[in-house]
């Protein structure tokens, strides 16, 4: 039977760990990430259109519907490198914070290439769709693969690793928009005192330690982001204060998480937030 619709999520992504090794000639820094998803998710429906053609709709006013949107960028690359000559239409149901060092356009490729591989049964493997991804952007790949993963090169590099132990993850993100290539480039490797150690958040992960895992959180991305917006440390320093567990801003920000190993501490980090922070989200791992 052919199907003429269907549905994807598309998880938001937090990085447990990211450091950078060195910038590259391409422009591109050399990254070690360890990424995981939490269950705040968009939610993509895709139909087959009876022309050739790509529309894309969301219930949000605020983000691109053309060729700037990831998930129409998604869905005419993967039409024209194989050859699809059918049309199709895509609701964009958006949850996820935008520019928010979450992935949420990158989870929306990710979810638009597995969604067409199905609708237009092009029967491509995961490894075919994370590098077709990777020409989208450098987080698409870990969005095609989902789960938990050491992330290397510019981060299409991956490597599965077991889910991290069950938490919660409260999620606060400041009223500024934040431009990943703007952070990269104030990033100076040079100035950097420290670097957060994969070995240890490796260790932490495969003994299913919280306490460990909390404890081995790190992003160098913070000592340019924290500088230039002091809001996002206030919500660090709150968080914390109120009895997050870990801490830690996620990707280039200005999003940051904490981790909370007990129900009962959720809403007492939540509250803490009121007057600081009013875009907050509580999730939990995908695991
Ligand atoms: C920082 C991270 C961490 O997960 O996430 P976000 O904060 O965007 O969510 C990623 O590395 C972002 O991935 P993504 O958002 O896909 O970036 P891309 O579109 O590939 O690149 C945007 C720009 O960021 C810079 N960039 C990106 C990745 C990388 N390893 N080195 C870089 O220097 C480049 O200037 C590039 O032009
Ligand atoms: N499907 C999409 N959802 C959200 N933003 C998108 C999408 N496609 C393109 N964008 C644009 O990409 C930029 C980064 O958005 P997003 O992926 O949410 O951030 P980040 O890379 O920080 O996680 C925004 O400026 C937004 O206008």
């Amino acid at each position: 039977m052919m199907v003429s619709k269907i549905y994807e999520k598309a998880p938001a992504k937090i990085n447990l760990l990211l450091d950078v090794l060195r910038k590259r000639e391409d422009g591109f820094h050399e990254v070690e990430m360890i990424m995981t998803m939490v269950d705040l998710a968009d939610r993509l429906e895709m139909e087959e259109l009876p022309r050739d053609q790509i529309l894309l709709s969301s219930q949000v006013g605020f983000i691109p519907l053309d060729e700037k949107n990831l998930a129409f960028q998604a869905a005419k690359l993967i039409k024209e490198r194989y050859g699809v000559r059918r049309g199709v239409y895509i609701h964009l149901d958006k949850q996820i914070p935008v520019a928010a060092g979450l992935a949420g356009g990158s989870s929306d490729a990710a979810a638009t290439l597995r969604g067409l591989n199905r609708l237009w049964n092009l029967e491509l493997s995961t490894d075919e769709l994370e590098t077709l991804g990777a020409e989208l952007g450098s987080d698409v790949p870990f969005c095609i693969r989902g789960g938990t993963a050491l992330a290397k090169g510019r981060g299409e590099k991956l490597e599965s690793l077991s889910p991290p132990p069950q938490c919660w993850v409260i999620l606060a993100k400041p009223p500024i928009n934040v431009s990943t290539a703007d952070v990269y480039g104030k990033f100076r490797v040079n100035d950097l005192k420290e670097h957060p150690s994969i070995p240890d958040m490796l260790d932490a992960l495969s003994r299913q330690s919280f306490s460990d895992m909390c404890a081995s959180l790190g992003n160098v991305l913070e000592s340019v982001t924290l500088n230039r917006y002091p809001e996002v440390k206030q919500i660090k320093d709150c968080m914390l204060k109120s009895g997050a567990d870990g801490v830690l801003m996620s990707g280039s920000g200005p999003t940051v998480f904490g981790l909370v190993s007990k129900e009962i501490k959720v809403a007492r980090v939540y509250n803490g937030l009121r007057g600081f922070c009013k875009e907050v989200y509580v999730a939990r791992m995908l695991t």
